[in-house]
């Protein structure tokens, strides 16, 4: 079995999650991207296939409890951004690792779908490889081979920016693991896969019908 290191970037709750604004009470927001985070990190290390996370933040509340689930933690390199605080994080794994980045707004990532997606990655021939959010738009989740560059894309419609760099799309079966959350929509959809405790301490059930358009 591979083990990988993952690195997770993850925005000061204060200024991230912004398109999310609105799905509860704005004195409950930064609460709710802290929540996020911490189902994803905590489902990420409960992964047999995970042997380090390194989470990328400059938020010393999100710090404070990946630390306590076991991830270690790295800064943002100063105003950069998402792909270079990948790249910056990628710098702190170790070389001849397999390594991934992961996003972290995945409240409803069962470690059983990110194992097999892993698995999936570290099948020959060794590349660079993706997974595309629900849509198929953006990406959730990318990979490398030892002495390969992640060489993240992130950001708008990166699924084709990610297979126009070379990456090889993933085409599993994973819901839980392509459900990302940036709109209160999002947020119901990952509800009725069955949320993290602490998305689901705050948003304890979907606000909307799942007829509801996207
Ligand atoms: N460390 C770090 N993480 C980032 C940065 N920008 C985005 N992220 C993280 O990258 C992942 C995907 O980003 P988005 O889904 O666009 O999240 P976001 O920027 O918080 O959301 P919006 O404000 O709605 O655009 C999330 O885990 C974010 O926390 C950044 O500049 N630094
Ligand atoms: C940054 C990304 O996430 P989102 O679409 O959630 O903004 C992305 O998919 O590349």
């Amino acid at each position: 079995m591979q083990r990988w290191a993952v690195v997770i970037p993850v925005k000061p709750v204060s200024v991230g999650k912004s398109r999310l604004r609105g799905a509860v009470p704005a004195a409950a927001h930064e609460r709710l991207a802290l929540a996020l985070a911490r189902d994803t990190v905590a489902a990420v290390l409960s992964c047999p296939e995970v042997g380090e996370v390194l989470v990328v933040t400059d938020d010393p509340a999100v710090a404070e409890v990946v630390t306590g689930l076991g991830a270690r933690v790295a800064p943002d390199t100063p105003a950069a951004g998402l792909n270079p605080a990948i790249r910056y994080g990628e710098s702190g794994l170790p070389a001849r690792s397999w390594r991934a980045a992961i996003t972290a707004d995945l409240p409803a990532l069962r470690p059983a779908e990110l194992s097999a997606a892993l698995r999936a990655a570290a099948e020959p021939p060794a590349r660079r490889r993706f997974a595309a959010d629900a849509p198929g738009v953006g990406t959730v989740l990318l990979t490398a081979p030892p002495g390969v560059p992640l060489d993240p894309r992130f950001g708008g419609p990166s699924a084709a920016a990610h297979a126009a760099s070379g990456a090889v799309a993933l085409s599993g079966d994973w819901p839980s693991l392509r459900r990302d959350v940036d709109t209160g929509a999002d947020l119901d959809a990952a509800h009725r896969l069955g949320v993290g405790t602490h998305t689901g301490a705050l948003v304890p059930a979907p606000c909307g019908p799942a007829s509801t358009p996207r």
